[in-house]
């Protein structure tokens, strides 16, 4: 590795589906559009309306997928909502080699298996303030059906359960979409902060 990677850990991002990730990560890279390099995972569920390929998703067919696995590009892989998603090593070194602080976006199979590695990355969890808001995001957002909210909000409940165990180095809370973005960008520009409480799980 270059000393210029060695330098810049990366962050992982997690938390779940409708947390709010995706509209936080936009405003970081809109404020500071030469700081950071977002990890584009490969998936194999189809672009949503205005996805582009890859920007949000390298899209792949899960034959495609399997032999990269296969060839063992990833670094970390999950399957989730019968789609699969993958961060390729090779995406994750573009990025450091460009001296960017990468960012990646991956859920909570995913960081237990980036701990076995050698990435060394700090972990953010972003939390809904509570399950019944985070339903409503993802009704709101007109992405889902209602079998894929429910879906995702069963998955939602191991993600903060796992949280719960404190793998993280910081958590926050989206619930002020400000105060949340204000949070996420102190610690992506190197600061400490003092992490939010996780909410119960029983609303
Ligand atoms: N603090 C907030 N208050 C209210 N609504 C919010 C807040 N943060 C995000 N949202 C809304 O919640 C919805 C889900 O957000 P977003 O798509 O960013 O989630 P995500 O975590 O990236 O989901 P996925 O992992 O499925 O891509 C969006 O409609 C977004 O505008």
């Amino acid at each position: 590795m270059s000393p210029v990677a060695e330098i810049i850990r990366p962050l992982v991002i997690s938390g779940p589906s409708g947390v709010g990730k995706s509209t936080l990560l936009q405003r970081l890279f809109t404020e500071y559009p030469d700081k950071f390099g977002f990890s584009v995972s490969h998936t194999t569920r189809a672009p949503r309306p205005g996805e582009t390929d890859g920007k949000q998703y390298y899209f792949i067919t899960r034959d495609t997928f399997k032999q990269l696995l296969g060839e063992g590009a990833f670094i970390e892989h999950a399957e989730f909502s019968n789609n699969l998603y993958g961060t390729s090593f090779m995406t994750v070194r573009e990025i450091s080699q460009m001296g960017r602080r990468c960012i990646l976006d991956i859920e909570a199979q995913g960081v237990r298996q980036v701990k076995k590695t050698n990435l060394n990355p700090v972990y953010m969890f972003i939390s809904p303030p509570s399950i019944n808001t985070l339903r409503t995001r993802l009704r709101s957002r007109g992405t889902e059906s209602e079998t894929s909210v429910a879906k995702r909000l069963a998955t939602a409940l191991k993600e903060i359960e796992y949280a719960k165990e404190g793998p993280h180095d910081y958590v926050i809370v989206n619930d002020d979409l400000d105060r949340a973005y204000e949070l996420l960008k102190r610690v992506a520009l190197g600061e400490d902060i003092s992490s939010d409480s996780l909410p119960p799980l029983n609303d």
